[in-house]
C-alpha cells in the first residue's frame, strides 16, 4: 500500500488510544488500520495494557499531563487530518484529551466509547463515564458504541430495535453529529424482524447509523467465530481513516463495514493466540462504496446491494 497524497499532502490520521501488547485491538489495531488504508497513523498512548488473546493481565495509566504533552507533540509539528478516540481509562486523560482537541485543530473526531475488553476487563473508571458523556460525545462528529456501551451512554438497558433507534436519537441530541450503534452484541434472533420491513433469515450484524435525522442500516452476513478481538477498534480506525481521506460520513461507514467483515472472515482460521484471536488488518480495502441516507444496505460480496425498503 502507497500513502495517499490528497490535494498535494500526505493523508494523516491519530489514535488517541490505549496500547494492546497482544497487537489485536487498541492503538496497534488503529496504526494497522491506518496503514492498510495508505494514510499515516499517529499515536497518543493513554494507557499499556499487558493484554493477549486470553485476556488482561494489567493495565498501566499514563499521567493526564503526559497525555497532553504528546497530543502537543503530534498536533503542533504534524497535525492531522482526523483523529479517533478508543480507551481512556480515566477521567483526567478524558478531560487532557478534550482540552488538546479543543487547543488544536482536528478536523474530524471518531469517539470509539470504549469500556470493557471482550474477556470482560474495565478499560475506564466507572466515575470517568459522566466526563466521556458530557466532555466527549457532544465533539464527536462519529460516535461509535457497540450495545453494552450504548446502554452505559444513555443509562438504560437496550435490547429492541425500538430501543437501539432512541438510543441513537439520545446520544445524537447529547451532540454525536452521526451515531452508529454497532450490531456485533445484537442477538442474531433480532435480525429475522427488521425496521425495514424485511425478513433476514440468516443470521446478520447491522450497524445502525443515525445521520441528519436519517437512518442508514448496513448488513452483512454474521460469522460464526469468536475472533473478534480488536473488531471496534478496527472498524473506528477505518472510518476515521476513510475520513481523513476525504470521504462523506456515510461512505467512510460503508467502506469501513465492509472492511471489518472481510477482517473477521480473513482471520477465521489464524492461529494467533488461544482466545479471542485478532481480526486480518491485511485485509482488502473496499473502496467504490456510494450509500445514499436512509435506506437498509447488504454486503452480499461487493459492492453494497440497497435492500428493499
Ligand atoms: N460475528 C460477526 N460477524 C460479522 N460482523 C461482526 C461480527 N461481530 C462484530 N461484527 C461487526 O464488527 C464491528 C464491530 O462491532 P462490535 O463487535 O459490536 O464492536 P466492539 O468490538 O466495540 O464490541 C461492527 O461493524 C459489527 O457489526
Ligand atoms: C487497549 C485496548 N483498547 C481497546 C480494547 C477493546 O477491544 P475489544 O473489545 O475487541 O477487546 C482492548 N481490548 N484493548
Amino acid at each position: 500500500m502507497e500513502a495517499v497524497i490528497v490535494n498535494g499532502h500526505t493523508v494523516r490520521a491519530l489514535t488517541i488510544a490505549g496500547s494492546d501488547s497482544g497487537g489485536g485491538a487498541g492503538i496497534q489495531a488503529d496504526l494497522k488500520t491506518m496503514h492498510q488504508f495508505g494514510v499515516y497513523g499517529m499515536s497518543v498512548v493513554t494507557a499499556v495494557t499487558a493484554q493477549n488473546t486470553l485476556g488482561v493481565q494489567g493495565v498501566h495509566e499514563l499521567d493526564a499531563e503526559f497525555v497532553q504533552m504528546q497530543m502537543d507533540s503530534v498536533l503542533d509539528d504534524i497535525g492531522t487530518d482526523a483523529a479517533k478516540t478508543g480507551m481512556l481509562a480515566n477521567e483526567s486523560i478524558i478531560h487532557a484529551v478534550v482540552d488538546g482537541l479543543e487547543k488544536h485543530a482536528v478536523p474530524y473526531l471518531v469517539v470509539d466509547p470504549v469500556m470493557v475488553a471482550k474477556g470482560g476487563a474495565p478499560l475506564i473508571s466507572p466515575e470517568a463515564i459522566d466526563a466521556l458523556r458530557e466532555r466527549l460525545v457532544p465533539r464527536a462528529d462519529v460516535i461509535t458504541p457497540n450495545i453494552p456501551e450504548a446502554s452505559v451512554l444513555c443509562g438504560h438497558p437496550l435490547e429492541t430495535w425500538d430501543e437501539y433507534h432512541r438510543a441513537a436519537e439520545q446520544l445524537a441530541k447529547a451532540g454525536a453529529q452521526t451515531v452508529v450503534i454497532k450490531g456485533g452484541h445484537m442477538s442474531p434472533f433480532q435480525s429475522t424482524s427488521t425496521p425495514w420491513g424485511r425478513n433476514i433469515i440468516d443470521p446478520v450484524s447491522v450497524d445502525i447509523v443515525f445521520c441528519n435525522g436519517d437512518y442508514t442500516y448496513f448488513l452483512t452476513k454474521r460469522i460464526d467465530t469468536r475472533k473478534t478481538h480488536g473488531t471496534g477498534c478496527t472498524y473506528s480506525a477505518a472510518i476515521t481513516s476513510m475520513l481523513a481521506r476525504g470521504y462523506s460520513v456515510l461512505d467512510a461507514i460503508a467502506v469501513a463495514k465492509a472492511f471489518i467483515f472481510q477482517a473477521i472472515e480473513g482471520a477465521k482460521d489464524w492461529d494467533v493466540g488461544q482466545g479471542h484471536g485478532p481480526t486480518d488488518h491485511f485485509a482488502n480495502v473496499p473502496l467504490g462504496s456510494s450509500v445514499e441516507p436512509g435506506g437498509a444496505y447488504l454486503c452480499d460480496g461487493l459492492p453494497w446491494v440497497r435492500l428493499d425498503q
